[in-house]
């Protein structure tokens, strides 16, 4: 049976995480080795929680354990990035990786190279504050983003996995509703609820660039030791940079 949209929006509204605190004394000034372990400590309590977020959007669960790994293993940077560009949208020039971790652009000067990739974070989220983006696009645009995210890869082979193809496919159509839903409930023409709907989801690419962006750095300072990651990151990284299926991480 096929959900309303009212439905899948009010089930996507109810999974959101709740929000993080680091609960650091952050020694500032930073430097690039503190900056980086205070960015993974964040992350890798937010990837526990975004797994038990994604396990709450309407038939993720019931896609293959591969979809359902290898999809979380393809946006997780994208997710945690759109996450960071909600909570600063209403802080013009900073980012508030959390209520008690905001940096502005000049901090990024400390890490080699993050200052750019901070820059490209701070213009989508103003670009987000020119749309005046609502939660509830912003909830669409997440779950968007993680179903939409490995479509573009490995062409399905096995029964189960054109199966699971075919729900994923059902199910991107289910958030696609459930966003044109939204837009038509915000009292803008058809023309402009067409107009809102391509520029909501032309940020999607944005935000690939910039986690492509943030994934390379992020290797890189694993690299140069300058960054220890954590078992479940570990299992996440890998996947990006080599491209392996890896064994499943423990959800
Ligand atoms: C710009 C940049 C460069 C980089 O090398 C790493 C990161 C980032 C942003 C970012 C991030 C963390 C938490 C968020 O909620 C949102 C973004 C990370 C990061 C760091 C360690 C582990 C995982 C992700």
């Amino acid at each position: 049976s096929v959900m309303s949209p009212e439905e899948f929006i009010s089930r996507i509204m109810e999974a959101e995480p709740p929000e993080i605190y680091l609960m650091e004394d952050l020694k500032k000034p930073f430097t690039e080795a503190t900056m980086m372990m205070s960015l993974t400590n964040l992350a890798d309590k937010e990837l526990v929680l975004m797994i038990s977020w994604a396990k709450k959007i309407p038939g993720f669960i019931e896609l293959s354990l591969a979809d359902q790994i290898h999809l979380l293993k393809c946006c997780w940077l994208e997710i945690l990035m759109l996450g960071l560009m909600w909570r600063s949208v209403d802080h013009p020039g900073k980012l508030i990786f959390s209520p008690d971790f905001k940096l502005n652009r000049e901090e990024g000067q400390c890490v080699e190279g993050i200052m750019e990739i901070f820059d490209m974070l701070l213009a989508a989220t103003s670009r987000f504050r020119e749309l005046k983006l609502q939660r509830e696009e912003y909830v669409c645009l997440k779950a968007m983003i993680l179903l939409n995210s490995n479509l573009c890869t490995s062409s399905p082979q096995t029964a189960e996995e054109l199966e699971s193809r075919n729900k994923l496919l059902r199910l991107l159509d289910s958030v696609i509703d459930a966003l044109v839903w939204v837009i038509s409930k915000m009292g803008l023409s058809t023309q402009q609820q067409t107009l809102r709907l391509g520029h909501l989801t032309m940020l999607l690419s944005h935000i690939r660039h910039v986690s492509n962006k943030g994934m390379d750095h992020l290797s890189t300072m694993k690299r140069k030791n300058r960054v220890l990651v954590y078992d479940l990151l570990l299992e996440m990284l890998d996947a990006n940079t080599s491209g392996s299926s890896g064994s499943s991480s423990s959800s």
